[in-house]
C-alpha cells in the first residue's frame, strides 16, 4: 500500500499503521495469541510530530544501561543472599529478602515447581506493574530518513512517528476497568502462562521500538566502545559494571591526563560530580550580593567558579584563556581565545551543539538545535524571512509595539512629568509584542497568548533545571512536568490553528503574508514545488507542519529575551552615561525630528549604532556559546578527544584588556567609530551574535527593533538611574538584570 503522507488525514495514519504493526506482530510466532492487544487500534497514536531523535535514542540507551546495571546489582545481591549473607537494609534488599523468604517457605511446604516459579516471579510483578503505569519511555518518536516501508505501509522521508506507549499501558479495554490502579497481581497469570503472556507484551513493545529505531536518521555518533565481561583477579565483572567504572572513573582520568599532557591546566577530576557542587555553591553565594558600586567588571559575579579558575591559571600555559573543569564526568574546556572561537564555529561537523538536559532542547527547538542536512534545509528556508527587504515590511509592527509601550510610560509620568519605573518588564513586553506582530501579523492576538504560555513554560523549565538531572526523570509525571507538557500541547494547538488557516488561504490562491510565518510557509511551499518539478525523490524537501511549529516557538525564545536584554542594558548604561544619552538624542532628533523612524534613516544613526555595539560588547545577551567535540579532532594546537565539552566565552573575550585596551571595562562607544575590526586593532574579537555558518539569523531583526525602540524613547523621554537600582547582572540562559532596571523617567517637551 503506497500512500502519500501529505495527503493523508492524521486519523488514517493512526489506524492504518496500527493494523500494520498488529499484522506484523502476528507474523512472528511469538506473537500468536497476543490477545491483550486485540482491540487497541484506537489507542496507539502514530502521527507526525517532532521529537529530537538523538535524545530519544540516547534515552533508550540510558534506559538499557540502567536496566543492565540494576540487573547486575540484583544478581549480585541474589548470589550473596543464596550464599547466606544478610539482606542489605535498603529498599531492594528488603524487597528481595521478603521474596526470598516466600520462596523458601514455598520450598519448605513442598509446593510444586510451578508454585515455586510463580513465587519467584512475584518479585517481577511489582516492577512490571510500575513499568506499566509509569513507563520510563512514555512515547517514542523517530523520523524516517528516507522513503521507507513500515509493514505494508509506505512512508515518505521526513515523517515523524510518535508512538504513545503510555496510552497502551493505561487502556481499559486491554487492562480492564482497574487499569488506573496499582495491582501487580494482574501480571501473575500472564507470567505463569510463560511465552504467550507477558513476554508478548514486552516483545511487542520491543518490536515497535526496534522498528522505529531501524528507520531513524543516522546521526553523528560519538565513537562507541564494546564492553565485555572482565576478570579482575578473583572478581568477575560483568560488562555493565566495566562500562560504569569506565564512565565514571577510568575515562575521565584518561582524558584528564591527555589534556594535561598538552599543557592545558585544569581541576582534578572528582568522582561523578566533578566540579558541579562547587560551581553551584559559589554561584548561589555570588547571587546574594550585587556588584559593589556601579562598575562593568562583573564577571566574578555571574560565573564565580570559572572566574576563580581563570585567575588561578593566569600564570600557567594559555594565560587563563584555556583551561578545563568538570561538568560531571565530562571535561569542559573553557576557552576565551577569539581565534579558537572563530575556528570552532566555522567547523560545524566537528563541533556541534551539546545535547545536555532535554528540557533545554524542548525550550529551544527548531533550527538552533539541528545539525547537518536538517539544519541546512531549515536555515535555507528561514533565511528569506530575515532579508532586509522583508524586514522593511515588518517596520509597522515595530512601530505599533513601541507606540503601545511609550503610551503606557506616558501614563505613568502624566501627573508629575516624571516617575520611577522598572523598565525591564516594559521592554520585555515590547520585544514579545514585536515578535508576535512580526511573526504572526494579523494573528497577533493568538501570538500573544502563545507568548504568555511560553513564558510560563520557561519559568517551569527553570525550576526543573535547578534540580540535578537524572536521566529519564522528565518522564516522571510530576505536577511541573505535567503542566510543562500541557502547555506544550496548548501552544501546539494554537499554532496549528494559525498555520492551518494560512495554509488554506494560500491554497485558495491568497498571496502569502509578509510576516515571519507567511514568509516561512511561502519558502517551504516553493521548495516542495521545486522538488516535485525536478522529480527529486530521495532528498528531503519541504518541512512538516510540526517543524514549522517548532520554528515559530524558536522565534520567541531566541528573539524575545535576547533583544529585550540588549534594550534594557542600553537604557541602564545610558542612564549612567548621560552624555552619551544626550549625543544619541541629538542624532535621533536631527535624523527624524519627532516623526516615526524611517528604515532609511536608521542607517544614518552612527552614534546610536556605536552605543548598541558597546552595550553588546560589555553586556552580551548571549554570553556563552557551548559546543561538543564530535570526533577526535584538532582545534588550533589542541588535540581534543570526542565527547569533550567546550564552553566558549564571548563575554570574557569582550572584556579582555589585551584585545580591547586598558579601558576595556569602561563604557566608550566611540571605540567603534571606525568599525569593529579597528576597535581591536585588527583582531576580530566581537561576537555578540556568534560566528560562522550558525551566526544569529535574527541579527538585523534585533538591531532594527532596538534602534527603532531607542529612537522613539529618546524622542519622548530623558532618564537617569534611580537610587533604588541594584547593579546585579545574572546569567539565566541570557544575561539580564537580576533586580530589574529602576530608572527615573522624565517627559520631554
Ligand atoms: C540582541 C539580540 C540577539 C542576540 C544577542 C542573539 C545572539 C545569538 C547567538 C550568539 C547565536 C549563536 C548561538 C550558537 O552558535 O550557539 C544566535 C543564534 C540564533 N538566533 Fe539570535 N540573537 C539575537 C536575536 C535574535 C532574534 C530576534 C531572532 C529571531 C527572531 C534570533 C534567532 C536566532 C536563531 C534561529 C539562531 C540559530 C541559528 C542557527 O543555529 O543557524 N536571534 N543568536
Amino acid at each position: 500500500m503506497a500512500i502519500s503522507y501529505r495527503t493523508l488525514r492524521r486519523c488514517d495514519i493512526e489506524s492504518s499503521i496500527w493494523e500494520q504493526l498488529r499484522g506484523g506482530a502476528k507474523d512472528i510466532p511469538a506473537f500468536e495469541g497476543a490477545n491483550g492487544f486485540r482491540s487497541s487500534n484506537t489507542r496507539i497514536t502514530l502521527y507526525p510530530r517532532y521529537i529530537p531523535t538523538a535524545r530519544n535514542r540516547r534515552f533508550m540507551e540510558i534506559d538499557v544501561e540502567i536496566q543492565t546495571s540494576l540487573k547486575s546489582i540484583i544478581d549480585n545481591r541474589k548470589q550473596a543472599m543464596e550464599a547466606g549473607e544478610a539482606a542489605k537494609p535498603d529498599l531492594s534488599g528488603i524487597l528481595m529478602d521478603s521474596n526470598f523468604k516466600e520462596i523458601q517457605q514455598a520450598a519448605a511446604s513442598n509446593n510444586s515447581n510451578r508454585q515455586l516459579r510463580i513465587s519467584l516471579q512475584e518479585v517481577t510483578m511489582i516492577p512490571y506493574e510500575v513499568l506499566r503505569m509509569y513507563p520510563p519511555v512514555l512515547q517514542v518518536g523517530q523520523r524516517t530518513s528516507k522513503d521507507t516501508k513500515l509493514g505494508e505501509l509506505s512512508l515518505p522521508a521526513g515523517v515523524v512517528l510518535n508512538f504513545r506507549l503510555l496510552s497502551i499501558h493505561r487502556d481499559k479495554e486491554l487492562w480492564g476497568e482497574d487499569a488506573e490502579q496499582f495491582k501487580p497481581d494482574r501480571f501473575s497469570e500472564w507470567i505463569s502462562r510463560g511465552p504467550e503472556g507477558i513476554t508478548h507484551f514486552f516483545l511487542l513493545v520491543t518490536m515497535i521500538l526496534y522498528e522505529v529505531l531501524r528507520m531513524s536518521t543516522p546521526r553523528p555518533q560519538l565513537p562507541r566502545r564494546i564492553y565485555k565481561d572482565t576478570k579482575l583477579g578473583e572478581l568477575s565483572l560483568p560488562a555493565s559494571s566495566v562500562k560504569v567504572v569506565n564512565w565514571i572513573w577510568l575515562r575521565p582520568k584518561k582524558l584528564e591526563k591527555l589534556l594535561r599532557q598538552q599543557g592545558i591546566p585544569g581541576t582534578s577530576y572528582r568522582l561523578l560530580f566533578g566540579d558541579l557542587k562547587d560551581i553551584a555553591s559559589l554561584r548561589a553565594q555570588a547571587m546574594t550580593k550585587p556588584v559593589s558600586s556601579f562598575c562593568h567588571d562583573y564577571l566574578a559575579r555571574i560565573d564565580p567558579f570559572r572566574h576563580q579558575l581563570m585567575n588561578k591559571f593566569d600564570f600557567y600555559g594559555f594565560a587563563g584563556k584555556v583551561f578545563f573543569m568538570w561538568s560531571g564526568p565530562k571535561p569542559t574546556i573553557v576557552i576565551s581565545k577569539p581565534e579558537l572561537f572563530r575556528e570552532a564555529l566555522s567547523k560545524m561537523q566537528e563541533f556541534q551543539k551539546p545535547k545536555t538536559n532535554p528540557i533545554v532542547g524542548r525550550l529551544f527547538p527548531g533550527l538552533v538545535n539541528y545539525e547537518g542536512e536538517q539544519w541546512a534545509q531549515h536555515r535555507r528556508m528561514l533565511n528569506p524571512a530575515f532579508h532586509t527587504e522583508k524586514l522593511k515590511l515588518m517596520l509597522p509592527a515595530f512601530y505599533v509595539s513601541c507606540d503601545e509601550m511609550i503610551n503606557k510610560l506616558e501614563e505613568l509620568v502624566a501627573e508629575a512629568g516624571h516617575s520611577e519605573v522598572d523598565a525591564w518588564p516594559h521592554l520585555s513586553m515590547l520585544s514579545a509584542d514585536a515578535i508576535s506582530r512580526a511573526a504572526f501579523g494579523s494573528n497577533y492576538e493568538e501570538g500573544r497568548k502563545i507568548f504568555q504560555l511560553l513564558k510560563e513554560q520557561l519559568l517551569l523549565a527553570l525550576s526543573m533545571l535547578q534540580s540535578v538531572y537524572i536521566p529519564g526523570s522528565r518522564y516522571i509525571p510530576t505536577v511541573r512536568s505535567r503542566r510543562f507538557n500541557q502547555i506544550n500541547d496548548e501552544i501546539d494547538t494554537l499554532l496549528k490553528r494559525i498555520i492551518d488557516k494560512r495554509k488554506k488561504a494560500m491554497e485558495a490562491g491568497e498571496a502569502p503574508k509578509d510576516d515571519l510565518l507567511g514568509i516561512l510557509m511561502d519558502s517551504n511551499m516553493k521548495e516542495i514545488k521545486q522538488a516535485a518539478a525536478s522529480g527529486s525523490k530521495n532528498q528531503r524537501h519541504g518541512i512538516s507542519l510540526e517543524e514549522v511549529i517548532e520554528e515559530c516557538k524558536l522565534f520567541y525564545f531566541a528573539g524575545q529575551e535576547t533583544t529585550s536584554n540588549l534594550m534594557v542594558w542600553t537604557l541602564i548604561l545610558l542612564s549612567k552615561h548621560r552624555d552619551w544619552q544626550e549625543r544619541a538624542r541629538e542624532e535621533v532628533l536631527q535624523t527624524f525630528g519627532s516623526n516615526a523612524p524611517s528604515f532609511e534613516g536608521l542607517s544614518h544613526l552612527k552614534t546610536v549604532n556605536m552605543i548598541l555595539y558597546e552595550v553588546l560588547r560589555m553586556y552580551p545577551p548571549a554570553p556563552l556559546v557551548p559546543r561538543m567535540v564530535i570526533k577526535d579532532t584538532k582545534l588550533g594546537e589542541l588535540s581534543l578527544p570526542a565527547g569533550t565539552l567546550l564552553s566558549f566565552q564571548p563575554i570574557r573575550i569582550h572584556h579582555d584588556k589585551e584585545l580591547w585596551g586598558e579601558d576595556a571595562e569602561e563604557f566608550r562607544p566611540d571605540r567603534f567609530s571606525e568599525g569593529i575590526s579597528k576597535a581591536t586593532k585588527g583582531h576580530y574579537a566581537f561576537f555578540p551574535f556568534g560566528w560562522g555558518p550558525r551566526i544569529c539569523i535574527g541579527e538585523k531583526f534585533a538591531m532594527t527593533e532596538a534602534k527603532i525602540a531607542l529612537s522613539m524613547i529618546l524622542q519622548r523621554f530623558s532618564w537617569e538611574l534611580s537610587p533604588s537600582y541594584i547593579h546585579s547582572p545574572i546569567i539565566v540562559f541570557t544575561l539580564k538584570p537580576q533586580h530589574g532596571a529602576e530608572i527615573i523617567l522624565h517627559r520631554l517637551g
